[in-house]
């Protein structure tokens, strides 16, 4: 069964491939809208022609009870339109995990859906293995621990060009230590899956991360290790640079179409 109408949040890296994978579909969404700050509605509309309808008005667009709503907009769109979306019954998909670290925000998130009947639906994004983490977790979870390696350049305008030269460097060099509450909060646009490893697992002051800047890396490295009752497990994810974005994988965008797919999937994998 296809999705009726999917609302995209945001018009960067992950919602433009977004919106030409989803079209790209056999059983693709009959209706594609994307929500914009007012200043992009021209441009915009310009560059999606007929395959979408571009808006700034969120309520409108809830008010056509769209299947679902994707934000991929980043950490203030989950803020500013979340709580909006799970309200109207309407699904949300968030790309922006690490939002979550903010526990009003998730309380205020969680509690409007429970109030609403939507579901706030947090796809793998960029790492994967989440299945087998949230089933670990069950079993009773011992230690989650995330290393997540870029390139210098993907590091440019956050908090590691204090801690580091990043032009400089001539080795890998790990410029945070701590919890997925911190790193997701600090690097809003690098670890959201510090987040939803958290969320899967141990929790956000329990699940410890790094982050490292490589000098020789030309791609984004997502590793994690996971040790429970039941099983352990080691993943590594090698993750291309999108085009339009380096510190965003490319892998991300193909994990929320999966999850935006799934909604209304005869078989769910
Ligand atoms: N879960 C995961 O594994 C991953 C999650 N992410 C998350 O996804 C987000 C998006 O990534 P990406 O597409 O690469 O980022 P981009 O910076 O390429 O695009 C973000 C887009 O969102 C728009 N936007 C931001 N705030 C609003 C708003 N309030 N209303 C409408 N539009 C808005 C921006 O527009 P403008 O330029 O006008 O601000 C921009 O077009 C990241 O910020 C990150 O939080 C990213 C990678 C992996
Ligand atoms: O896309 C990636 O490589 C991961 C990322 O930026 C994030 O977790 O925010």
């Amino acid at each position: 069964m296809s999705l009726g109408h999917v609302v995209i949040i945001g018009f960067g890296a992950i919602a433009q491939d977004l919106v030409e994978i989803l079209r790209a579909q056999d059983e693709a969404p009959g209706k594609l809208s994307v929500l914009v700050r007012p200043e992009r509605v021209e441009e915009v509309s310009q560059a999606l022609g007929d395959r979408a309808l571009v808006s700034a008005d969120l309520a409108a667009l809830l008010a056509a009870q769209p299947d679902v709503v994707v934000e991929c907009a980043g950490h203030g769109a989950v803020t500013a339109y979340g709580p909006e979306v799970l309200q109207s019954g309407t699904d949300l998909v968030v790309a922006s995990v690490g939002a979550l670290a903010d526990a009003k925000l998730a309380a205020r998130l969680a509690e409007t859906a429970r109030q609403s009947g939507a579901q706030c639906v947090v796809p793998s994004g960029a790492i994967g293995g989440i299945d087998a983490l949230g089933a670990a977790r069950l079993s009773g979870l011992t230690s989650v621990r995330y290393t997540g390696t870029k390139p210098p350049s993907a590091w440019s305008g956050t908090p590691a060009e204090e801690a580091c030269d990043l032009a400089a460097l001539s080795e890998p060099f790990t410029f945070f230590e701590g919890t997925a509450r911190e790193a997701a909060q600090a690097y809003p646009k690098n670890a959201n899956v510090a987040a939803t490893l958290a969320l899967a697992g141990l929790g956000m002051d329990e699940t410890t991360v790094s982050l490292v800047a490589d000098p020789g890396a030309t791609e984004n490295v997502h590793s994690f290790s996971v040790a429970s009752q039941a099983i352990e497990f080691s993943m590594r994810l090698v993750g291309k640079p999108s085009p339009l974005n380096p510190k965003t994988s490319r892998s991300t965008v193909y994990s929320i179409a999966r999850a935006v797919l799934s909604r209304r999937a005869a078989i769910v994998i």
